[in-house]
């Protein structure tokens, strides 16, 4: 199992109340996870909060525009030092391969890239809808192979698909996995779900949890009983 594989997803539109979580967390216990909606709310002196308190941190923008724009946005997510950025393989091929050349000059320093298959959201119903009628996990393993293809470091997909992921692109591309629920945790809008041993045991490198701990009662106590389930 990977070293610190939780990652809590930070989605609340009360920087303090964050804040007050991330004081109570100790960053040998878990990475963190900043959003579209934190992101917009509170920007890039989020990001430096959060170094400052010691914690890696995965931005999750999932960019997806023409390669130049996604390179540039890439690139500025290097530049504030994160661990992991993200941009959506749906973008495509000459995209990723832009975003993932734009990291070049950072070198070592350079965060990992991944690129999103299909939301966890998102039933075959819904794949439907869009006109893509092959179930979710043949679509997750084509774009998949593409982002393998591009040379970036992994996937955002659901556990449902890690085994087989891992056995098609090898035990080196990560695969972080949303969509993480407890048993007796509600679902909510996420419809391709595993529990955290689950998923562990089907090939996840990482976590993505939000709700299970940031609603929880105890969000302390939410995250250490996952952690626990874990060991
Ligand atoms: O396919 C995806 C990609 C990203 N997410 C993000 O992960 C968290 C999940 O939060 P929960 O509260 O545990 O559902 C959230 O920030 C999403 O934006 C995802 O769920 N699925």
């Amino acid at each position: 199992m990977t070293t610190k594989p939780i990652l809590v997803a930070l989605d609340y539109d009360n920087k303090n109340h964050a804040l007050q979580l991330i004081e109570k967390l100790d960053p040998n216990m878990c990475r963190l996870k900043v959003g579209k909606e934190m992101f917009t709310l509170f920007g890039p002196q989020l990001v430096k909060d959060i170094h400052d308190r010691g914690f890696d941190l995965f931005l999750d923008l999932k960019f997806h525009d023409i390669p130049n724009t996604v390179a540039k946005a890439v690139a500025a997510a290097a530049e504030l030092g994160v661990w992991m950025t993200n941009v959506h393989a749906s973008g495509g091929l000459a995209m990723m391969e832009a975003a993932k050349k734009a990291l070049l000059p950072y070198g070592d320093n350079a965060p990992m890239l991944i690129a999103v298959t299909v939301l966890t959201s998102m039933s075959d119903d819904d794949l439907k809808l869009l006109g893509i009628n092959v179930p979710a996990f043949e679509h997750v393993q084509r774009l998949a192979k593409l982002t393998q293809q591009a040379g970036l470091d992994g996937v955002v997909c659901s556990a449902q698909e890690a085994t087989a992921l891992k056995s098609l692109l090898g035990k080196d591309f990560k695969l972080v996995t949303p969509g993480i629920r407890p048993v007796g945790s509600d679902a909510g809008d996420q419809h391709r779900v595993m529990t955290p041993p689950q998923a562990i045991a089907a090939g996840s490198d990482y976590l993505v949890i939000g709700r299970p701990i940031t609603k929880a009662a105890d969000p302390l106590a939410a995250l250490q009983a996952i952690h626990q389930s874990l060991a």
